[in-house]
């Protein structure tokens, strides 16, 4: 059996297409939504993600409000960034590329945020209303695999999902999105300290890997049948010594799962999508 590829760079696409019908809606009352990227250091992954960003926006009708700062740059210099896109009207939602060097208090930068401009629904005041059930911004990566699971009719109601890693941006709020009333599933949050993953992956519908080492999932741990989403991406140097990213998923599960997310084409996609989602719900909220 060969997995059936639940197509997340189509989906972000089909996506986009809905978002810039609801910017033209905007841009009919005179409003233009605007997503700010805050980018310290030069490091050159982080680059290409924020570049990415911006193309997104500029398909979609969103305009980027754009903010790089040096390598070196102080707390203060970033926490003036934060201040002026705080107060910006015309950002109606922005990020603080992650990580930030090692210098930055990165918990202090994220709290500074204006809860309400945080596009990715990290800062700790909608993590909170997630946990409370109240409205908020979603982070981006697992409102996106919820998404795309959602428009491929995967079933999470009474689904057992067994969800490995517990980080703060994908596995540990995947698992509240998940476990809300309208999701309704089962989740087994695994983490480092689970003692035979297998076990947990094994007696799963639907296992989601994010816990960024290539190849930990590998098809003796899969029941066959089960939906597989890779969340991993790792920068590895490959056999032709040149460097390229791998999935948490190793290539045997496709012979065993019923269907899988890939990586790349899956959930990176996906987040990018929803990161402009939360700016244009923000703009239509006013
Ligand atoms: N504040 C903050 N918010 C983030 O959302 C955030 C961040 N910091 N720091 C880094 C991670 C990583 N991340 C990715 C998003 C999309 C792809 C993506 O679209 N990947 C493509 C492949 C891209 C390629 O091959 O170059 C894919 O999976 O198909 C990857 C990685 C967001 N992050």
């Amino acid at each position: 059996m060969t997995a059936t590829v639940l197509d997340g760079k189509a989906t972000a696409a089909e996506i986009k297409d809905e978002l810039r019908v609801r910017v033209k809606a905007l841009a009919e009352r005179g409003v233009v939504p605007g997503l700010g990227t805050v980018l310290v250091g030069t490091d050159p992954g982080s680059q290409a993600y924020v570049n990415g960003k911006h193309r997104d926006c500029a398909e979609v009708g969103i305009a980027s409000i754009r903010r790089e700062l040096p390598a070196d740059a102080t707390q203060q210099q970033v926490d003036e960034v934060i201040a002026e896109l705080n107060a910006d009207p015309a950002c109606h939602g922005y990020i603080v590329q992650l990580p930030l060097p090692a210098h930055l208090d990165t918990q202090r930068v994220l709290e500074s945020i204006d809860p309400d401009k945080d596009a990715d629904g990290l800062h700790p005041v909608n993590l909170g209303r997630l946990v409370l059930g109240y409205e908020a911004a979603l982070p981006c990566t697992p409102r996106g695999i919820v998404e795309l699971l959602r428009r491929y009719d995967v079933a999470l109601r009474g689904a057992r999902v067994a969800v490995v890693g517990r980080g703060n941006t994908v596995g540990r709020p995947l698992g509240l999105l998940l476990t809300r009333r309208s999701e309704n599933a089962t989740v087994t949050l695994c983490h480092t300290g689970t003692l035979d993953l297998a076990s947990h992956t094994r007696s799963a519908d639907i296992v989601i890997v994010a816990a960024g080492v290539p190849g930990l999932l590998t098809a003796d741990m899969v029941n066959p049948g089960a939906v597989v989403v890779d969340v991993g991406i790792t920068r590895v140097i490959g056999d032709d010594g040149k460097g390229r990213y791998t999935g948490d998923v190793a290539a045997d599960v496709a012979e065993v799962a019923g269907a899988v997310v890939p990586m790349p084409g899956g959930v990176g996609p996906m987040t990018r999508a929803m990161l402009l989602a939360n700016v244009v719900e923000r703009a239509e909220r006013g």
